[in-house]
């Protein structure tokens, strides 16, 4: 049995991102494009089977570990599982911004749930880890898919989809963003009327929007900024509910020539966009 693995923690972009409703429970309905990036945290498992429980070798600033979605996501495959499992210490190398829109803690949670799946050989399948992740956040299903997908409901039901891989310059405004606060403005566009997308959308999805721009453009105008500046070079577009945004490119010079022109003080990374997450690709390669 092996006692230890590493595994990318890649993030996510939301392409395009539309509201078309609100369920009776408050929650925003979503079509949105999501698609990985080849960049973000890594987690690195080791089993303790001396010592039960789940440890974090290092908290994440401002997050106590039993509120980590690294540390919930373990619980719940123990609480699934039933039987008392090996104790585990997981290590983090955080490198995607936290309320950036990129998807960082639902991503970790979803190489939780599968590192740990293969760790403790649970032998459980994608839609039951999709299932178990739905209760820790909207964006986690995508993360343990795996596949680059057009996402419904709130971003639970998938269809594959094969964007362009693009490559990316994300940058990331200096201030961060809560989900609930922009989800609740009373300005937020909600009625965006429904699109069909053709299954396995291959298309440009920079002739869609994201409908948190405006009120995000409003209340930050560090996005605003970096908005302005980004699409003198083409289309740019708010990830998620943001801070971060991004533009697309067609080859990774030309985003690295954009990237190093950027005006002092910005930062954030230069990136390219997979339709497999690296996660997968990573998980395939052990088995
Ligand atoms: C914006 C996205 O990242 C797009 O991929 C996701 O929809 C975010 O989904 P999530 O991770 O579940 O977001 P959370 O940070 O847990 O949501 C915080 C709060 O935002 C509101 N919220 C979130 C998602 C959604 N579809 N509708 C909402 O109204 C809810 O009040 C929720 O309590
Ligand atoms: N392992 C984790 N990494 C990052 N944030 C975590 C983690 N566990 C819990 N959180 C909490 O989740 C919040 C959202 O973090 P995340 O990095 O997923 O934001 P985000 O990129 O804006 O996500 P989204 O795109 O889903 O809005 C953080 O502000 C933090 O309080």
């Amino acid at each position: 049995m092996s006692l230890g693995i590493t595994l990318p923690s890649p993030a996510k972009l939301n392409l395009f991102l539309h509201i078309v409703g609100r369920r009776p429970d408050g929650y925003h309905e979503l079509q949105t494009l999501f698609q990985f990036l080849d960049y973000g945290d890594e987690l690195t498992f080791t089993l303790t089977p001396e010592q039960p429980g789940v440890r974090l070798v290092e908290s994440v600033p401002d997050v106590p570990d039993d509120d980590n979605l690294i540390t919930r996501a373990a619980k719940a495959l123990m609480e699934h599982n039933g039987e008392e499992l090996p104790g585990v210490t997981i290590a983090i190398t955080k490198r995607l911004p936290m309320g950036g829109g990129l998807g960082g803690g639902s991503s970790n949670a979803a190489t939780t749930l599968l590192g740990l799946n293969y760790l403790w050989n649970l032998d459980l399948s994608i839609d039951q880890l999709a299932n178990i992740g739905l209760d820790l956040g909207a964006d986690v299903p995508v993360f343990v898919r795996g596949h680059a997908a057009f996402g419904e409901g709130v971003g639970e039901k998938l269809t594959n989809a094969n964007p362009p891989e693009d490559w990316f310059v994300v940058i990331k405004p200096a201030c961060n963003i809560n989900t609930g606060k922009i989800f609740s403005e009373q300005g937020l566009t909600r009625n965006t009327p429904r699109i069909k997308i053709a299954p396995a959308f291959e298309g440009d999805a920079s002739r869609y929007r994201n409908d948190c721009e405006g009120v995000v453009r409003e209340l930050y105008p560090e996005v605003n900024q970096s908005l302005e500046w980004l699409s003198k070079f083409g289309p740019a577009r708010l990830t998620g509910t943001g801070a971060c945004i991004f533009g697309r490119f067609p080859t990774e010079s030309a985003a690295r020539i954009i990237w190093e022109s950027k005006p002092s003080g910005v930062t954030g990374f230069v990136a390219k966009g997979v339709n497999v997450s690296p996660l997968h690709t990573k998980l395939t390669e052990l088995k």
